[in-house]
């Protein structure tokens, strides 16, 4: 059996004001799973929580019945990889180097990559069409080139979770299809669960097979986009008159927004 990650009474508070309240949430192995939510509810201190990147004020984090704060390093990386909303790289790295510090966690100290660690790399990087950016420094590329590198480094630590805050944020709509289809095609062919915020709810709708939606990072929603995605559920949230139905190419839910609305 694959790996679950849970929440017990997490309770996250940036100086004294409380950010996420008491949150208990069981994500299940081969799930892929979105947050949706307005700016500032909180989706990325939880996707960070969820990381062991941010520790909990309160409560805990789980993950397959052992705390997360328990793992060492290498062995969480080995579990989890996180693509966070910026990465900035300081040092004039190539994108091939970038990548292969994906294998980090496999590697011991004092050794060198494997032709195994070689090809994983090669593969992690045709898979998000950055092989031909290989000897390119990371610091000259486009936002987009920059986010699919960081996105084929974190497949190259070959996670059982993968973790993403906004992964398509900078990608143009061919580079954003591209990268959710290649994040359903890892969740079935290699069981890996995904866990990403998203702001465009219609793609959110289409690629998940969970929604959770977050309001102001105390209330919490979660469940199949049916479930989630509805019109009652998002104006409370989003405070916006809209209209939901269902998309006749896709087949899943979409979201027209009209005009705000205030409480
Ligand atoms: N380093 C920080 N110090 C203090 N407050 C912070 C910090 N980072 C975030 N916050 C606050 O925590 C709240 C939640 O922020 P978070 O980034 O988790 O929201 P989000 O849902 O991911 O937002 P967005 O959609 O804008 O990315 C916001 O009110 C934000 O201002």
């Amino acid at each position: 059996m694959g790996k679950c990650i849970e929440t017990k009474d997490l309770v996250f508070l940036y100086d004294e004001r409380v950010i996420l309240d008491d949150i208990n949430l069981k994500i299940t192995k081969g799930s892929i799973i979105t947050m949706i939510g307005p700016n500032g509810s909180g989706k990325s201190t939880l996707l960070k929580n969820l990381a062991s990147t941010l520790m909990p004020k309160g409560g805990t984090v789980l993950l397959d019945n052992r705390e997360l704060k328990s793992y060492p390093l290498k062995e969480l990386a080995r579990e989890i990889a996180v693509v966070p909303q910026n990465t900035n790289i300081e040092y004039d790295f190539t994108v091939h180097e970038i990548v292969l510090m994906g294998r980090n966690p496999y590697v011991g100290r004092f050794q060198q990559e494997t032709f195994k660690d070689i090809a994983i790399v090669k593969e992690a990087m045709e898979r998000t069409n950055t092989w031909h950016l290989r000897d390119r420094s990371i610091n000259q590329l486009s936002g987009g080139e920059s986010q699919r590198v960081v996105i084929a480094r974190a497949l190259a630590q070959e996670p059982q979770i993968l973790l993403l805050d906004e992964p398509t944020a900078a990608l143009d709509m061919h580079h954003q299809i591209e990268i959710l289809d290649l994040l359903k095609v890892l969740n079935e062919e290699k069981g890996v669960t995904i866990i990403m915020a998203l702001h465009d709810i219609n793609l959110a709708a289409r690629y998940s097979k969970q929604i959770l939606l977050l309001h102001k990072g105390t209330k919490i929603i979660m469940g199949s986009p049916d479930q989630v995605i509805t019109k009652e559920n998002l104006q409370k949230a989003y405070s916006i008159d809209m209209i939901v139905d269902k998309n006749e190419y896709t087949n899943s839910l979409q979201v027209i927004p009209l005009s705000t609305l205030r409480f």
